[in-house]
């Protein structure tokens, strides 16, 4: 195991040395001093991504710099080691192994000495024949009557990766309409039975443990309003579905033997779309496109494990964030999807990064004493151009962003597509050269008296530039690619997670909210006369509660 804090590096000195220069450079100067910016800041991945990240704050010797403090961070093993199913989720001794579920090469990958690609390729088996029967109308309800809904029950990994996926590949979706149940807000419930026939819906009850609060509570107020209408006990098998780790568990829940969709705690809850997690995936698009989604993360991986670091995109996105996060202390990266579809994917990356390396203890045991995973947040273009764009531009904060765009050039609304990429290249081109406000001079309103106030005015107007943003090209958005960026940013996330020497796979700051509210909840429970045992604000927001 690596025993190096990040800020203890040669590299980490060097870096520090490198700031102090780079951060004096205006990106708009990188560009004039190298005319090869674009080809020797950019990478191509399959022919169908194009990655530009030449409108940063970095030079040729930064990333030099910052792929040596990866090799100093023991970055190299660490990718073999995931790869080769050791058990690097240390803190839960589990390896970490959702590269296996999208494994289409014929090698093995050996979990205790165990091939755990039988089993997977059982599991995609039975999610195939399932997904097609029930496509298909062969799968039928109590009554008879083919499948229309799916109501998917799971929170966190178990929901956000799912529906992010189906959201954003709505062009493949088939006639089944799809739902999502995960808050313990009974409003979700609601919303949803208004709009499901029990004769015609199905529900996957997602969930790696069997034991989420959230997930159990509703599958079971679900379960009991569905067998009062029933009034058959042996309706269940015809409609209940577990996803689970969990089988004993399912099992006691009154979930059948045969409706277990199976997988293993080697595959983290917020990557577990892959899994039979993702039968939902598999239902809404059908199989074959679920296996592109597998294959577009699968190429993405090969390319991982394989490619030199200097040309390993993952990577090399990882490092660009290493250097603003902690040189240039930005605490925050917006990630800018260019794409309707795409508008749950900010929410789902937020888990992976945010639940990985929101972490201030280093695998040592120790507390750390650099900046580790950064907040992330964002939002889809353009609408958020009208919302937060402001602040990016001319704000006080340095934002890092990453802006995505698949092409589209298939459909009838071609004007509405060309102003789309218009937007996206405007903005990264504006936040990184900027401009000075002499140009609006002409803009101004006549009527205006700006000729004392011209100065003062044109300061208002001012774009320093200087704003660094990523661009991500899709050649278009369909499985494949999409499968591949997940599967690049879920990389990124790890080779973070080696440099900031934090443990990336478990999360147990999850942990004392869930045992609290679980205290509180007794305590709420009117029999018990309101405990308020608590601190001063949970029992004045306890008595307020009460007295309402
Ligand atoms: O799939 P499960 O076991 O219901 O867990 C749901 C989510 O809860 C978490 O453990 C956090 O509370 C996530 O990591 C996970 O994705």
């Amino acid at each position: 195991m690596n025993t190096i804090n990040p800020n203890e590096t040669n590299s980490w000195k060097e870096l520090s040395d490198h700031f102090k220069i780079i951060s004096k450079i205006h990106i708009k100067n990188f560009f004039v001093k190298d005319t090869s910016r674009f080809k020797n800041f950019s990478l191509v991945f399959n022919n169908k991504m194009l990655v530009d990240f030449s409108k940063n704050n970095i030079s040729k010797n930064t990333i030099k710099l910052l792929i040596q403090l990866s090799k100093e961070m023991g970055l190299e093993k660490s990718i073999k080691d995931m790869f080769s199913g050791e058990k690097i989720n240390k803190t839960e001794n589990q390896p970490v192994l959702h590269i296996a579920l999208r494994n289409m090469s014929n090698n093995p990958i050996l979990v205790d000495r165990q091939n755990v690609m039988i089993d997977i390729k059982n599991s995609l088996k039975k999610m195939k024949v399932f997904s097609n029967l029930v496509i298909k109308g062969k799968w039928t309800g109590y009554t008879n009557k083919k499948i229309t809904d799916i109501v998917n029950i799971g929170i966190g990994g178990s929901h956000l990766g799912p529906n992010m996926v189906i959201e954003s590949l709505q062009q493949y979706r088939n006639h089944l309409n799809i739902h999502f149940i995960s808050n313990i807000d009974s409003c979700n419930i609601l919303n949803i039975l208004k709009k499901i026939n029990f004769e015609t819906t199905i529900f996957l009850i997602s969930s790696k443990t069997f034991t989420t609060k959230e997930t159990m509570t509703n599958a079971m107020t679900i379960k009991n309003i569905f067998l009062k209408k029933t009034k058959i006990k042996k309706s269940l098998e015809k409609h209940f579905f577990a996803l689970t780790t969990n089988v004993q568990c399912a099992e006691n829940f009154g979930i059948s033997k045969n409706n277990i969709f199976r997988f293993w705690n080697w595959v983290g809850g917020r990557y577990s779309l892959w899994s039979s997690v993702g039968l939902s995936i598999s239902l809404a698009i059908g199989y074959k496109n679920f296996i592109s989604l597998l294959k577009g993360a699968y190429d993405m991986d090969v390319h991982f494990s394989s490619e030199r670091l200097e040309k390993n995109i993952p990577v090399i996105l990882a490092l660009i964030g290493i250097w603003y996060n902690n040189f240039f202390n930005t605490e925050t990266e917006a990630i800018l999807p260019y794409n309707n579809y795409m508008h749950k994917f900010v929410e789902y990356l937020q888990q992976t990064n945010m639940e990985s390396n929101g972490k201030n203890i280093n695998k040592q045991g120790k507390k750390v004493s650099w900046q580790t995973g950064p907040i992330v947040w964002g939002g889809i273009g353009t609408n958020s151009q009208h919302a937060f764009y402001q602040l990016l531009h001319q704000g006080t904060k340095l934002i890092p962003c990453d802006f995505i765009i698949p092409i589209n050039k298939t459909n009838e609304f071609q004007k509405h597509n060309i102003q789309l990429l218009a937007n996206f290249l405007a903005q990264t081109k504006a936040l990184a050269f900027g401009e000075s406000s002499d140009v609006f001079e002409e803009d101004v309103n006549s009527n205006i008296q700006i000729s004392n106030n011209k100065k003062l005015f044109s300061t208002f107007k001012n774009f320093d530039g200087n704003k660094p943003s990523n661009s991500i090209m899709l050649d278009i958005l369909d499985p494949y690619n999409l499968g591949s960026l997940i599967a690049l940013y879920e990389h990124k996330t790890f080779v973070q997670g080696v440099i900031f020497n934090v443990y990336s796979f478990d999360q147990w700051g999850v942990e004392l909210g869930k045992k609290m509210a679980n205290d509180i909840e007794k305590s709420l429970d009117s029999k018990n006369q309101f405990d308020l045992s608590f601190d001063s604000s949970t029992n004045g927001l306890i008595k307020f509660y009460n007295n309402v």
